[in-house]
Order: structure tokens, then C-alpha cells, then sequence
């Protein structure tokens, strides 16, 4: 990492590079997206990821949300290898008591603690004045520096804060230890060149500045997230927060693999370096696709399947003479390969480990077998496997492996003269159940049925479904959001059947459900 004193040196000129650090804080910020909450078993897959990939902090959760997140954040601080990890903090003691707490194992360690300064958050959220809230800032810092000498801290919607009063606060939150000093724009309000001068005039008025390393935290409201988190940087910002395919609060945060691709392909005018391995960019943003359900849209800069696609004549003409004609990026520098295996019913298990190779998935031998399986199953049925295909039974096969209610069998009757009937086995915990039942159309029926077989008090937030790929024997990709007491969990199916992916999906949601606790009556069959 570089040191603060060049926090707004080298700015455009040449000489070494200055690093730029890459905090994601998609565990943590990416998590707060409605919808996204993860597993246990998948942000540590995640962290893993982010870990191999080189990002420098990683912010894996907020210990005092929930047991569950100061346990991924425990786990995840002793198992990285060698990002920071990152626990966050109110500016109360409790909460910096348990970050602390949280990140101990980790080889290094941080604390970030935050407080709302702009008027607004003090009157109306924290209800405090400009000094109290000062006070809790300093005080909270210097509790902090008990746990760890890497400290962060946040003035929250800093972009809303007046001027004076940041430079005086940030002053005592580094005279009080903070080594980073984030400069959030909380609700995406700030334009690039307002952010630009903030950043600008916050290094330049804060006598102490050349002690902290100045940070980015943009959020997307405004589409200007990466445009923001760059122009922080040209002011003197060395630490971009970001989140893989931007996920992330309302509208999201910048996205990873924009800065990271936008400072590589752009060195000419970005003379700075982060540490990315950016060939694991494409295998990042489908895992947290995958474990979040959110699909990445088709045109996602860098991730989207469109990223690298030319369909009209004149751009395939060009490509074909001369790729650099219409591509400022190869697609082998952000994970996408070119030379793909093309798989089918004949392709046997040395292709099918090479292309899950190919595609960054790295599973244990039981994985790749029971994954074989079904692709076998898959290549039998369907004319053309695409890589989305084995994407789609791949993911569906790490966030199902381990389950515990699983689908044995499904048939259903439908047509025009309903009510539509669906007959399901279910394997609970080793044990054969079956039910029929009848619904308003299949997926109903599909539902009632596990619901008969399964009871839990959950309702159903989201139903979605989508094709993996173009033609009529696609697979459906399912996505099953369930609502209980005890949270908010997605489940995802895939199959070339859309009634056994909605049944795979709803029971994948149920597992993660009783994972958490949730009252489930699965005990009701079981011996
Ligand atoms: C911009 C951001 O992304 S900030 C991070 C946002 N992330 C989250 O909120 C996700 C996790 N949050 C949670 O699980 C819960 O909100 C908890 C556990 C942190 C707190 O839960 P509760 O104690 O029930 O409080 P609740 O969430 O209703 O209200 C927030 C409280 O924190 C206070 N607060 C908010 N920010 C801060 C801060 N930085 N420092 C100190 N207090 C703060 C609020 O004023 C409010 O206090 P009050 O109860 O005295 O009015
Ligand atoms: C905690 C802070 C940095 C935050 O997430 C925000 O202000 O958006």
C-alpha cells in the first residue's frame, strides 16, 4: 500500500504508479441490497474469491447486525490469506467492542467506524448537535485504536456535510488515530466534479491529510458511482470502495471490475495501479450473481454477457481484421475465454473438468461428479449445452449440494380445465414423503404441495424466472425469494423443466431457511 504522504502527488505524471487500494465491501454494503442477503458458506466462497483475485480490504460484514454476521466475519478474518478484513462500526462503543471482537483472528485486521455528520443525519437521524456528534466520532476512533492500528472512518453522507465542519472533524478523527478517512457519498448525490473538489479541498485543508489515506464510497443513484470514484482519485483518493456487478444499498455502489478495467484501460490518463488479478473478474460476478439471484444485466460493462458480443456486420468485419477495431479490452484479460470447449452428450468428464476450469469454478471431486451427472442428464435432453447451461447446473449444484429436503419427484397435470394438480416426493433428511395437490396453475399447485409436505411459516417475496439461453429447450433459471421471521433468503433452480426448476428453487430456499432457524416442520417427518 502506499503511504498517506502521496495521498495528492503524482497526480497525471509520470513516474511509478501509485497503488490504488481496492476495498470491496460486497459482504458488507452488497449484502444491505434488499434481497441479497448470503449465506454463511457463500461469503466465505466469496471472500475466497476476493482473496485470490487481490483485493487489498475486504469489509466482510457488520458484527453487530446479527450473531450470524459476526461469525462470517470471524470466519472469514481467519481464513483469508492476505487481504485485510474488515469488520464496520456505529460510533458506539458496543459496536466497536464486538468489530473488535470479530476481526481478531484476521492476520490483518480492520475496524471501520462511521458516523452521519451532514445536517440531516445529525438532526434527524442521530438527533445530536455538531459537537456531540464530534465527540462520538473522536471517541469512537480512539476506542477502536484499542482493537487494531488500522482504523477507518467515515463521515456518512460526507457529500451533504458542510464544508468547514468536515475539515475540522476529520482533523480530530486523525489526530485521534484513524488511518483511512472515507469520504462517502451515502445517497449518490455528488456530480464527478463536485466530488473531484470535495476530495480536493478535504486533502488540502485538513492539516493533518498527509497522515490518513483519503477513500472513495460512491453510491450509483445517479449512474455516476465509477465516474465519482474516479474523479476521487484524481484528486488524491488511494482507496476505491467498491462491490462486485455494483451491488449494493437502493441503486448500488461502484462496481469492482468497472475502477479496476477503467484504470487499466485507461493508464494513459489513470496513472495508478491496483493489485487485481482481473482475469477472476467474470468468475466473481457469477458467483455473486449466483448466490445473490440477481441476473447481471446483458449490457453490465465489463461482466455482461454483451460485454465482448458483436452481432452487426460492420463491427464483426472489424473484429474479425482487427479485434482492437471495436474492443478497448480483450475478453481473456476480465476471465472470458475465447477458445471455449464446445460440451455436449458425447464430451466425457476430462472436457467437462476442463471447462468448469474454463469457466473459474473449482470444485471439490464428489461436486464434479454429482455436477457430471447432470450435465450428462442435460446434454441427453437438450440439443445445444452452452456455457450458461453448465453456469446454471453448476451454481445450482454448489447452492444445493449439502440440502437437506431435496426433490425426488415431480408430475403435474395442467391444461385448460383446471385446477391444475402437482404429485411431488420429497427426501427429507434420508426419508420418502409424497403428496398431490391442486393450485391456480402449475407453479401454484407445485408450491401448495411442498408447502403441505414441508409446513413453515414463510411467504413468498419474489417468483422469478428466466431462460439461460435462447431456444425452446433452454434451461429455466428460478429464483424463489421467501420472507420468515428470521429473514429474507433466495433460492435458485435450474432445469430444462420450469416446474422442476420453481420446485428446485423453492426448495433451495427452504433449506437456507431452516439453515437459519426458521420454523420449519421438517421435523414432522423425519423417523
Ligand atoms: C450508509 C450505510 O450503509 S450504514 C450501514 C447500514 N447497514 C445496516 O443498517 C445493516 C445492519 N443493521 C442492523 O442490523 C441494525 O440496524 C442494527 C443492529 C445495526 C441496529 O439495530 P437497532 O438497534 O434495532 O436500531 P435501528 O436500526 O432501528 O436504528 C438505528 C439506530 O442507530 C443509530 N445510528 C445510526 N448510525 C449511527 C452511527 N453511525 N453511530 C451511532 N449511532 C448510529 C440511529 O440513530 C438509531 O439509533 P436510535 O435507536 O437511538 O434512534
Ligand atoms: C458506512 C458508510 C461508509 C456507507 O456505507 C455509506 O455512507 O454509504
Amino acid at each position: 500500500m502506499n503511504t498517506a504522504a502521496s495521498n495528492a502527488t503524482n497526480n497525471g505524471q509520470t513516474g511509478p504508479k501509485d497503488h490504488i487500494i481496492i476495498f470491496d465491501t460486497t459482504l458488507r454494503d452488497g449484502e444491505q441490497c434488499p434481497g441479497a442477503s448470503m449465506t454463511f458458506e457463500e461469503k466465505l466462497q466469496i471472500a475466497t474469491i476476493l482473496d485470490e483475485m487481490g483485493v487489498d480490504v475486504i469489509e466482510a460484514g457488520f458484527p453487530i447486525a446479527s450473531d450470524g454476521d459476526f461469525e462470517s466475519v470471524r470466519e472469514i478474518a481467519g481464513r483469508v490469506k492476505r487481504s485485510v478484513v474488515c469488520g464496520l462500526a456505529r460510533a458506539n462503543p458496543a459496536d466497536i467492542d464486538r468489530a473488535g471482537e470479530a476481526i481478531k483472528p484476521a492476520a490483518r485486521g480492520r475496524i471501520h467506524t462511521f458516523i452521519g455528520t451532514s445536517p440531516l443525519h445529525r438532526q434527524f437521524q442521530l438527533q445530536l448537535d455538531k459537537e456531540q456528534v464530534f465527540e462520538r466520532a473522536v471517541a469512537s476512533v480512539k476506542r477502536a485504536r484499542n482493537y487494531t492500528d488500522d482504523v477507518e472512518w467515515s463521515p456518512m453522507d460526507a457529500t451533504r456535510t458542510e464544508h468547514d465542519y468536515l475539515v475540522r472533524i476529520i482533523e480530530a478523527a486523525i489526530d485521534a488515530g484513524a488511518t483511512t478517512i472515507n469520504i462517502p457519498d451515502t445517497v449518490g448525490y455528488a456530480t464527478p466534479e463536485e466530488y473531484y473538489e470535495l476530495v480536493r479541498t478535504l486533502i488540502e485543508r485538513v492539516p493533518n491529510s498527509d497522515k490518513a489515506i483519503f477513500s472513495t464510497h460512491c453510491h450509483d443513484d445517479l449512474g455516476l458511482a465509477v465516474a465519482n470514484s474516479l474523479a476521487g482519485v484524481r484528486a488524491g483518493a488511494r482507496q476505491i470502495e467498491c462491490t462486485i456487478n455494483g451491488l449494493g444499498e437502493r441503486a448500488g455502489n461502484a462496481a469492482l471490475e468497472e475502477v479496476v478495467m477503467a484504470i487499466r484501460t485507461r493508464a494513459d490518463i489513470l496513472p495508478y495501479d491496483t493489485g487485481i488479478d482481473a482475469t477472476h473478474l467474470m468468475r466473481a460476478s457469477k458467483l455473486v450473481s449466483t448466490v445473490t439471484s440477481f441476473p447481471v444485466q446483458y449490457n453490465k460493462a465489463i461482466v455482461g454477457r454483451n460485454a465482448f458480443a458483436h452481432e452487426s456486420g460492420i463491427h464483426q468485419d472489424g473484429v474479425l481484421k482487427n479485434a482492437q477495431t471495436y474492443e478497448i479490452m480483450t475478453p481473456e484479460s476480465v476471465g472470458v475465454s475465447k477458445n471455449a470447449l464446445v460440451m455436449g452428450k458425447h464430451s466425457g468428464r476430462h472436457a467437462f473438468r476442463e471447462k468448469l476450469k474454463e469457466l473459474g469454478f473449482n470444485l471439490g471431486e464428489n461436486a464434479v461428479e454429482d455436477a457430471f451427472k447432470r450435465f450428462k442428464d442435460l446434454a441427453d435432453r437438450k440439443k445445444d449445452v452452452y456455457d450458461e447451461d453448465i453456469e446454471a447446473l453448476v451454481g445450482d449444484e454448489i447452492l444445493t449440494g449439502h440440502d437437506r429436503i431435496k426433490l425426488v419427484s415431480l408430475s403435474i397435470a395442467a391444461g385448460t380445465t383446471g385446477p391444475q394438480t402437482a404429485a411431488i416426493t420429497l427426501d427429507i433428511g434420508g426419508v420418502e414423503r409424497e403428496a398431490k395437490g391442486e393450485g391456480n396453475g402449475p407453479v401454484d399447485a407445485v408450491f401448495n404441495v411442498i408447502k403441505a409436505l414441508v409446513p413453515h411459516d414463510a411467504t413468498l417475496e419474489l417468483y422469478q424466472v428466466h431462460a439461460v439461453t435462447g431456444g425452446t429447450d433452454a434451461q429455466a433459471e428460478v429464483s424463489v425469494r421467501l420472507k420468515s421471521p428470521t429473514g429474507v433468503v433466495t433460492g435458485r433452480g435450474a432445469e430444462p423443466d420450469t416446474l422442476v426448476a420453481s420446485a428446485r428453487a423453492y426448495l433451495s430456499a427452504l433449506n437456507r431457511l431452516e439453515a437459519r432457524g426458521a420454523r420449519i416442520q421438517v421435523h414432522a417427518f423425519t423417523p
